[in-house]
């Protein structure tokens, strides 16, 4: 589903966030990215939606060399991937409802269809009965729990979340990755970047670990360090 193959990243300013990193994650899988602040798991996940391009390197999705995408097929390759983020990045004077009807709308869905399809991500998440509501009116679960609905919406084979679980107490994390871990079992792979160590403990996942951009551990193997 998405391989790394030597990718190196140094942003403007010389800094570099990734070093000869490789990794493979297969269709179906979900594995979590772990790291220190600064290690470079975000800069990973926008690699792979193609919000940042490799300085060396290639990432694969399914195959397809993403340094050969040009800037106006972006949209299409960003189509098959869910993003979930830390902040959720709400519309705060939308309803619940138009959040999660928005990547249909863009995509060209009829009223109709994208309504079919927001009740049953909405459905999905729990959250049908506050379809109507503000995210202002909504618990920081809740609002996170909207950003999932607003990334699975459009069936997308692959979800990449950036701390989707950093706000929240161990209760509610752990209710948001069963909702990954539901995902999962039908198919979807899913790529978790996390802090939360207690969180990865808790759980069996293949974890991806990198320190000052190096892949030090892929979570098939012994650690190299
Ligand atoms: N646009 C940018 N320009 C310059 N440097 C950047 C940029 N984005 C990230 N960096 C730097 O690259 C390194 C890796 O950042 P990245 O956001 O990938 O780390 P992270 O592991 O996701 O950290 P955190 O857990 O704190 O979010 C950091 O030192 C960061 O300051």
């Amino acid at each position: 589903m998405i391989k790394f193959d030597n990718v190196s990243k140094t942003y403007a300013g010389g800094h570099q966030a990734l070093r000869q990193v490789n990794m493979h994650l297969q269709p179906g899988e979900m594995a979590f990215l772990t790291g220190h602040s600064g290690a470079g798991k975000s800069t990973m996940l926008k690699l792979i939606s193609l919000m940042e391009r490799p300085t060396a390197g290639h990432v694969f999705i399914n195959g397809h060399d993403l340094n050969r995408i040009k800037p106006g097929q972006v949209p299409y390759v960003r189509r098959d991937i869910g993003m979930i983020f830390q902040d959720h990045r709400l519309l705060m004077d939308k309803t619940v409802f138009d959040n999660v009807a928005l990547p249909l709308l863009i995509e060209g869905y009829s009223i109709q269809e994208a309504r079919k399809r927001v009740q049953a991500a909405l459905d999905k998440v729990g959250l049908l009965s506050k379809e109507r509501h503000y995210p202002v009116m909504l618990s920081g679960g809740e609002q996170q729990r909207v950003g999932i609905a607003r990334a699975v919406v459009t069936k997308p084979p692959l979800l990449l979340a950036d701390e989707p679980t950093g706000n929240l107490d161990p209760k509610l994390s752990m209710d948001i990755i069963r909702l990954f871990e539901e995902f999962n079992a039908v198919g979807v792979s899913v790529l978790i970047a996390t802090h939360d160590l207690g969180l990865i403990a808790r759980l069996r996942y293949r974890t991806l670990t990198l320190k000052e951009g190096t892949m030090v551990d892929d979570g098939l193997q012994e650690p190299v360090v």
